[in-house]
């Protein structure tokens, strides 16, 4: 659900959607907020911001920064599975888009897309409401421009945040840096946070803490960074995490992750270090499943979900490592790093993946805090996923329902890909995508030398 707000015009962005006009006063997500979709309160397997043991309201995410800095482009890919190419063509933002991403995702939050050339600091912006209600303010800075003026902003907006609100996260993405070598990239970080902080020590404002990031579109450091601004918003982050070491020095799991599955976002891991490689290839796999469910999952009738609580896969890898993952909720997957040998279960009559069934109670009773009202993983629709036939993705939004007859597959990155579903697989049309997908999972196994090749 997408709004708009206006300056000093409302206008809505997508006049198809039903989505109220949201006035300048009416920052606030009382019960009136139009945002508040009936239909979508109290989702099973969101976490509830709003939740007595959480905040009082639920928080914003803010992205802001100059004109051309990559705002929108960050939000559709990382909430709307657009491709990286494709914002190429992204017209510049003149409103501010304010995002509800609760009905798509775990997480209830909203985001807001400041368009770069409004100036915030305008009298008829009521600023202070709107970071009142704010838990963090991404800050993107366009890492291929001259941030000297991105720096004076970055200064301005930060200050007058924090005279409202102390508690804002403050997150700075040092963004595009795909243009940039790895030597200068590290100098461009090292300058922006030396100057930023200067600034505010100048100011005398040092206890303002800023987070920096080097993020691009273009590969996964956009989504890796925003598991953090997200993670830093989730008050049961703590319990979360000792729930998955526990979990992993139970079960011989190397590592674990929760994954929002729409955004790739990922919750929560265990305590061991994250490292970019095996996220990288958690969110393949993510891509791979759901193309694969969409395509193939489609049901006779046209019913059923593309991701619900069958849904299961398991990627084993040629160096002895099985990627293997588990539907936890309706919006979270379970992906875990394991060694071949531990997977495999022996005595059975067959070798069975361990099932990380008591995982997904806890995790469900958690996530909700002790009062909150207990839920089912869901067996509904899952009307925010859907097969894009123009980019080859599962994206958000849309009423395009794909379907999964089929959850569980197996499949292999060596060459020749072996992929079982309903043993049956044809490679026309749309399926081309799902293939070139594998084959890019394939590749990325390769390159990190876990593929034959
Ligand atoms: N190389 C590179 N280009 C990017 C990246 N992110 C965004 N862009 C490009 O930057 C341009 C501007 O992106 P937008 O998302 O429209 O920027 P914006 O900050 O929303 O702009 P306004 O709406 O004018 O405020 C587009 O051509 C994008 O393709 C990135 O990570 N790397």
């Amino acid at each position: 659900m997408s709004q708009v707000l206006g300056n000093p015009q409302l206008e809505d962005e997508d006049d198809d959607e039903e989505d109220e006009l949201v006035g300048l006063a009416d920052y606030g997500d009382g019960p009136d907020s139009s945002d508040a979709d009936p239909d979508s309160g109290a989702e099973e397997g969101v976490l509830d911001f709003s939740d007595p043991f959480s905040t009082e309201v639920k928080p914003r995410i803010l992205l802001m920064g100059l004109r051309r800095s990559g705002k929108s482009s960050i939000q559709k890919v990382v909430f709307h599975k657009m491709s990286p190419n494709e914002t190429l063509f992204l017209e510049s933002t003149n409103k501010i888009c304010r995002e509800d991403v609760s009905n798509s995702s775990f997480v209830n939050f909203q985001i807001w897309d400041f368009p770069g050339q409004i100036d915030f600091f305008d009298p008829t912006f009521d600023y202070e409401m709107i970071f009142r209600g704010t838990g963090a303010l991404i800050f993107v800075i366009d890492s291929q421009d001259d941030y000297m003026e991105a720096l004076a902003r970055l200064h301005l907006t930060v200050t007058r945040a924090y005279k409202v609100n102390t508690d804002i996260n403050f997150e700075v993405f040092i963004h595009k840096v795909d243009g940039l070598s790895d030597d200068h990239k590290i100098e461009t970080q090292r300058d922006i946070h030396q100057r930023a902080n200067d600034d505010l020590t100048d100011a005398g404002l040092e206890k303002i803490h800023l987070s920096f990031y080097l993020t691009s579109i273009y590969d996964h450091s956009i989504f890796e960074a925003f598991s953090k601004v997200v993670q830093k918003l989730i008050p049961q982050l703590p319990t979360l995490e000792n729930l998955l070491n526990i979990f992993i020095s139970n079960s011989g799991i190397e590592k674990a992750f929760l994954f929002d599955v729409v955004s790739k976002i990922y919750i929560a891991t265990d305590s061991t270090p994250v490292d970019m490689q095996t996220y990288e290839l958690c969110c393949d796999m993510i891509d791979v499943v759901i193309d694969i469910s969409c395509i193939y999952g489609l049901k006779e009738d046209g019913a059923g979900t593309p991701y619900d609580k069958e849904s299961t896969a398991i990627i084993k890898l040629n160096n002895t490592t099985v990627l293997y993952l588990k539907e936890v909720t309706k919006f979270l997957a379970l992906v875990c790093f394991v060694r071949e040998e531990s997977f495999e279960r022996k005595g059975g009559k067959k070798k069975e993946p361990m099932c990380p069934g008591q995982f997904h109670l806890v995790v469900r009773a958690s996530a909700h805090g002790p009062m909150s009202h207990e839920f089912e993983s869901s067996q509904g629709h899952v009307p925010w996923l859907q097969f894009v036939p123009g980019s080859g993705r599962g994206r958000a939004g849309g009423s395009q329902l794909m379907c999964l007859s089929h959850r569980c597959f197996s499949l292999s990155p060596f060459l020749p890909l072996c992929l079982k579903i309903h043993g049956k697989i044809s490679l026309e049309g749309r399926e081309l995508k799902a293939d070139a997908r594998l084959s890019a999972l394939a590749a990325h196994c390769r390159h990190l030398g876990m593929g034959s090749g």
